[in-house]
């Protein structure tokens, strides 16, 4: 990877067009001081690894295999610690290996993680008892804290935003590639207070199945290395452009731009403007990109992001992550997924069951309901089942810990319990035992397609 001049022609393209959802930054010069610091940082991740998820995702467009993507909804500084991060692994680790077993079908396994530190808000604002100050819009940008120093955008935070994707990333690889993700390992996943969850229970007995199958072919003399290490990449919502450009890199081997700050990265429902900034900055990337799409895109802004997106119609480069609510996805599915179809463009479709099913408790809590969540992703299936065509995976947000945000599951959370551990920074998580939980049914969902 080289930094020169070529790059930010390149790469800044978007600055001409409106950027959605920008931090407001009150110190122009300072943010230009930390641009050029982060300019010079090291990539996180390397081009060919981008390239490789590219090739697994087309296997999804193709209907060879199925996605889980998934973490927190927004991660935080405070957090970037071994046993968050294990948790959270372990979670999607667990996932995976229901999918893949009980779905008989490989599975491309994605973190929102180590990069998903900014949020788009839906207002500018946030007043309480008669204070107003900036809305929190994720680590990278402000504190949560409701105080007018932490809520004033701080471009410092970028860097910050750099050095806690670098500790997490570092975390990952060390523990996918470094014998804890060995799949003889899928007990030990399971050691703690999800075991004793109906759902982790469950997981227990799949656990011994996998643990058989190893023992006969370990006997048989067979013991494959990619049994012993996963691959597992990150990826986040690219929404503070400067921070993204600055990690825009051109590839010694091609010389093609890449966002070296993960190896995927996603256009959300709020920023996806057909003639917008962000648009324009993924159209000028080689990473595989997502688009969030909600329930008001019509068939024809899906086709132009293809055109913008993936004009060459490479399976593997466009991930379409459909969001529309569980009461609406059977209505506002099929058009999309037959117009897409039927212009030859060969997109992977992802359901994300958690961004339209969000509602605020009595307590005032935000919060989900696992049955609009699960209905959702039911929805999604019976479509595609009807169209003969992929659901190609999930997108969920979710957390490693014992949370109560979101309710429902079979170890059920109340509303009265949301009080409890209600953590997040932004939007409820499923937990452990409620993530698991949905694992089965999805597998169970995709054994029957
Ligand atoms: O995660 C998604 C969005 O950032 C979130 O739903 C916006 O939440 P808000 O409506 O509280 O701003
Ligand atoms: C903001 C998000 O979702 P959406 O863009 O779909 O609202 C998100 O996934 O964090």
């Amino acid at each position: 990877m080289t930094v020169n001049a070529e790059i930010h022609a390149g790469g800044n393209t978007w600055r001409s067009l409106p950027a959605a959802q920008q931090p407001d930054w009150p110190d122009q010069e300072a943010l230009r001081d930390v641009i050029a610091e982060l300019e010079s940082y090291p990539p996180l991740v390397f081009a060919g690894e981008c390239d490789q998820l590219r090739q697994r995702l087309g296997a999804v467009a193709r209907g060879e295999a199925f996605l889980l993507q998934g973490g927190d909804c927004a991660e935080a500084f405070d957090a970037v610690g071994a046993d968050q991060i294990r948790n959270k692994l372990k979670t999607l680790l667990q996932m995976g290996a229901v999918l893949t077993y009980a779905g008989s079908v490989p599975v491309v396994k994605v973190g929102r993680i180590a990069g998903q530190y900014s949020k788009p808000r839906s207002k500018p604002t946030e007043t309480r008892d008669g204070v107003t100050l900036p809305t929190y819009r994720g680590d990278s940008v402000n504190g949560f804290a409701f105080t007018p120093e932490a809520r004033t955008p701080d471009p410092q935070r970028l860097k910050r935003m750099y050095q806690a994707s670098a500790s997490t990333l570092n975390l990952v690889r060390a523990f996918t590639t470094g014998g804890y993700a060995d799949l003889r390992q899928v007990h030990a996943w399971n050691q703690d207070f999800v075991k004793s969850s109906p759902s982790g229970q469950r997981y227990e007995q799949l656990a011994r199945e996998i643990d058989r199958a190893l023992n006969f072919m370990n006997a048989c003399g067979v013991d494959p290395e990619e049994f012993k290490t996963v691959e597992f990449y990150a990826s986040h919502e690219a929404l503070v452009l400067d921070y993204e450009s600055a990690l825009t890199r051109v590839d010694s081997r091609t010389g093609q731009l890449y966002d070296v700050s993960g190896h995927m990265v996603w256009i959300g429902e709020r920023t996806r403007q057909l003639d917008g900034a962000h648009i324009e900055f993924a159209s000028k990337i080689r990473n595989p990109i997502g688009v969030k799409l909600g329930p008001t895109t019509t068939p024809e802004d899906a086709l132009t992001l293809i055109e913008r997106l993936d004009p060459e119609r490479e399976p593997g480069r466009l991930t379409f992550i459909t969001r529309m609510g569980a009461d609406k996805v059977r209505e506002k599915l099929p058009t999309l997924v037959e117009k897409v179809t039927a212009s030859g463009a060969q997109v992977a479709w992802i359901c994300d069951p958690m961004h339209g099913n969000t509602f605020e408790a009595a307590s005032g809590h935000k919060t989900r309901r696992f049955d609009d969540v699960l209905d959702e992703v039911k929805g999604f299936f019976e479509v595609h089942k009807a169209l003969g065509t992929h659901p190609g995976g999930i997108h969920v947000e979710l957390t490693g810990d014992d949370v109560t945000e979101c309710v429902g599951g079979g170890d059920e959370i109340f509303v009265d319990d949301l009080h409890q551990r209600y953590e997040t920074a932004c939007d409820p998580r499923l937990n452990r035992s409620q993530s698991l939980d949905l694992a089965f049914l999805v597998a169970e969902m995709y054994r029957d397609q």
